[in-house]
């Protein structure tokens, strides 16, 4: 039986690239930390032999030539897209060759892109009722937080790069009441968030299959 509940990720690319001039050969150089995004989608969907049907993982960049870009990688439509970050960016580099308008267009299976800012994202999240939580290390523990009964609900995480989410986009999240979440006393790479957040929730069982019939 399907359960409701959705995880979802929203990861503010400071330097990722917003054309489809993606050199493969050097993602992290040229391409503003692009490796850092592909890392974060596999860890947002993949498992051995499967996928997280249960996860919508969005990029927002705002490196060079156009920002921003945002990017939607929805786990139950996903499809060909493999582990590593080569087969990831080969995805990416097809969306941003895209042309992109206010609303989600698909680029491929399970991959969006569109003109839209981190904040209107968030908020449109936010707008559909869902709980918004930021990741920081010196937030709350997220086992204070997160437990099987609010869980059921959709969780939507924000969290930065190797840069961070920036001072005025802290404040925005602060305004509009995400609360600030910690995964560990120890300040861990975007992707490792996801793993860990990820785990966190399947041993609570915040699960998207449900064996049990509603
Ligand atoms: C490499 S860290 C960013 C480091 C950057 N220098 C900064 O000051 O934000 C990438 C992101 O992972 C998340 N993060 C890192 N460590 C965390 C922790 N212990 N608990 C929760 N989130 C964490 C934050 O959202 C952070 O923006």
């Amino acid at each position: 039986m399907h359960g409701e509940n959705l995880r979802e990720f929203i990861l503010k690319a400071n330097k990722a690239i917003t054309s489809g001039d993606v050199n493969l050969k050097d993602l992290p150089g040229s391409c503003g930390r692009l490796d850092l995004v592909c890392r974060c989608v596999s860890s947002a969907f993949f498992l051995s032999h499967d996928l997280r049907r249960d996860t919508v993982f969005y990029s927002v960049h705002y490196g060079n030539p156009n920002p921003p870009v945002a990017l939607k990688f929805v786990g139950s439509e996903l499809k060909r897209v493999s582990p590593d970050e080569r087969s990831i960016a080969i995805f990416i580099k097809k969306a941003l060759e895209k042309e992109h308008l206010s609303v989600w267009k698909e680029s491929t299976s399970g991959i969006y892109h569109a003109k839209k800012e981190f904040r209107d994202i968030i908020l449109e999240r936010k707008k559909e009722g869902k709980q918004i939580f930021y990741l920081h290390k010196n937030g709350v523990p997220i086992e204070d937080l997160i437990n099987p009964s609010n869980c059921k609900k959709d969780i939507v995480f924000v969290l930065g790069d190797h840069i961070g989410i920036g001072e005025e986009d802290e404040k925005f999240l602060d305004e509009i009441g995400a609360e600030r979440v910690s995964i560990s006393p120890l300040e861990l790479h975007a992707n490792q968030c996801i793993v860990i957040v990820h785990n966190i929730l399947d041993k609570i069982k915040c699960t998207y299959f449900s064996n049990s019939v509603s």
